[in-house]
């Protein structure tokens, strides 16, 4: 007798796999490699940013009390004492309406207290003029105007962005801890699959879903370790998922997760031992993605038809592999956008549409990514984002308002936005 499904909602799909994801050790490596990571310790000012009072601008270095009065009609004249240059040290002290020629970034002079910009002189041999007052610290940037020491600047946890880059190299980070990554086993299972240098053969096809999610882990920065494909073959895929476990903290399959003849990773799982989070969820593409957890190992069956192969990773697998780095941004981006173009199918389930998704200054606009069944491989090419149609309604028209969730941004969100 054919194996009954009860199907759940998305939401809580996603819940049970995001309960389980772990968080993995940590490890130092070097600034340059740190792009793409996620942080494991907080990133901590060691000292103020500016370290010392400079001059914000190329001009002259000038006590304020010394510029009190003077007007158009009253200029006060200045004595250039000293030049200096960004990373070099005036040994002048101010006197009375004395002045260092100063350029943007250099520290400021013993009694200085003001910056006058060049553009504000009337210059004239070793003297200038300056035609109104300055108030103290005018035109200065001060010491810690942008850090304190000892503030926390980044949280860990956070995603090593560029900018995150810049602040590690501002206090002398050469080596990050950074969270390790997830080590990721990949296996493409199905009879029909050919490699893709081969041939087509008469019910062949070339592994397209291996490729691809070996590129979607690869855009989380997250390299996997291939387990090859293998035929459907029920002890062949057993041995090969077993051996996985054992060094994996994921292990992905594609394909043979339905209730076909020929379908083994639901006895695979069950020989395993393995908690099935869940086998069936309420959504197209990709109802019969499974999620199984053993040994502190997780198990993501996904489908073997392309589009649900790829709902299915961008749904459950990225934000358990972001979350288990320590990462509180898993989620895919949702905004909402205005469809431009009729969508009349029913949804009986949560559908994911792939879609072109465009924003522009007189909205933000999609329209599917073309052939939209789960066996389509084409709209999974054209899309850079997810219509998603709640289940129970039908017939969405050019001009409605839908949900949509964007693929392939950097940095992802806090919490999923959908049922
Ligand atoms: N009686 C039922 N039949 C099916 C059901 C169902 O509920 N009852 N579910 C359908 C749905 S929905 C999907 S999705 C598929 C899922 O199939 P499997 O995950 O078991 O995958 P396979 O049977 O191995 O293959 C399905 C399809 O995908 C192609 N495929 C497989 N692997 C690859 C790959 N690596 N690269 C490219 N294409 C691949 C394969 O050739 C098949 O055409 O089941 C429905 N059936
Ligand atoms: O899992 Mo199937 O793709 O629902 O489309
Ligand atoms: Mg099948």
């Amino acid at each position: 007798m054919v194996e009954k499904r009860k199907p759940i909602p998305v939401k809580e799909a996603v819940d049970r796999v995001m309960k389980r994801a772990a968080h993995v050790k940590s490890e130092s490596v070097p600034l340059e490699e740190a792009y793409g990571r996620i942080l494991a310790e907080p990133v901590i000012a060691s000292h103020p940013v500016p370290p010392f009072d400079r001059s914000p601008y190329d001009g002259f270095a000038v006590r304020s009390v010394d510029t009190k009065g003077a007007s158009g009609e009253s200029r006060i004249t200045f004595t250039v004492m000293d030049h200096i240059g960004a990373g070099t040290i005036s040994s002048h002290t101010l006197g009375e309406r004395e002045a260092v020629r100063i350029m943007t970034g250099a520290p400021l002079p013993a009694g200085a207290d003001a910056i006058v910009m060049l553009e504000q002189t009337v210059i004239d041999g070793q003297t200038f003029t300056i035609r109104k007052p300055f108030a103290p610290m005018e035109n200065v940037s001060p010491k810690g105007e942008d850090a304190k020491e000892g503030e926390v600047i980044v949280e860990a946890g956070a995603f090593i962005q560029p900018g995150v880059i810049a602040v590690l190299a501002t206090f002398g980070y050469t080596n990050v801890q950074v969270a390790t990554r997830p080590i990721v086993g990949l296996l493409a299972t199905g009879t029909e699959l050919l490699e893709v240098n081969e041939p087509l053969e008469p019910g062949k096809i070339r592994n397209s879903n291996g490729p691809m999610i070996a590129a979607q882990l690869k855009r989380m920065g997250i390299d996997c370790r291939l387990l090859g494909t293998l035929p459907d073959d029920e002890d062949a895929c057993f041995n090969m998922v077993k051996e996985a476990i054992h060094e994996c903290d994921a292990v992905i399959t594609t394909g043979g997760v339905s209730v076909g003849d020929f379908d083994y990773l639901p006895s695979v799982y069950k020989r395993l031992g393995a908690e099935v989070l869940f086998n069936k969820v309420m959504m197209r593409p990709g109802s019969v993605t499974t999620v199984a957890h053993v040994n502190d190992t997780f198990l993501f069956g996904l489908s073997g038809n392309p589009s649900a192969c790829f709902v299915g990773f961008e749904l459950f697998t990225r934000p358990a592999l972001i979350s288990m780095m320590g990462n509180d941004k898993p989620y895919l981006p949702y905004t909402k956008a205005v469809l431009t173009a009729d969508f009349a199918k029913a949804n009986p389930f949560n559908r994911f549409i792939r879609a072109i998704y465009e924003s522009t200054p007189k909205g933000s606009f999609i329209e599917p990514a073309g052939f939209n069944k789960s066996n389509s491989v084409t709209s999974i090419a054209r899309g850079n984002a997810f219509i998603v149609l709640p289940g129970g309604t039908r017939g969405f028209q050019k001009g409605d308002e839908v949900d949509v969730l964007l693929i392939g941004k950097e940095e992802g969100v806090e919490s999923w936005m959908l049922n």
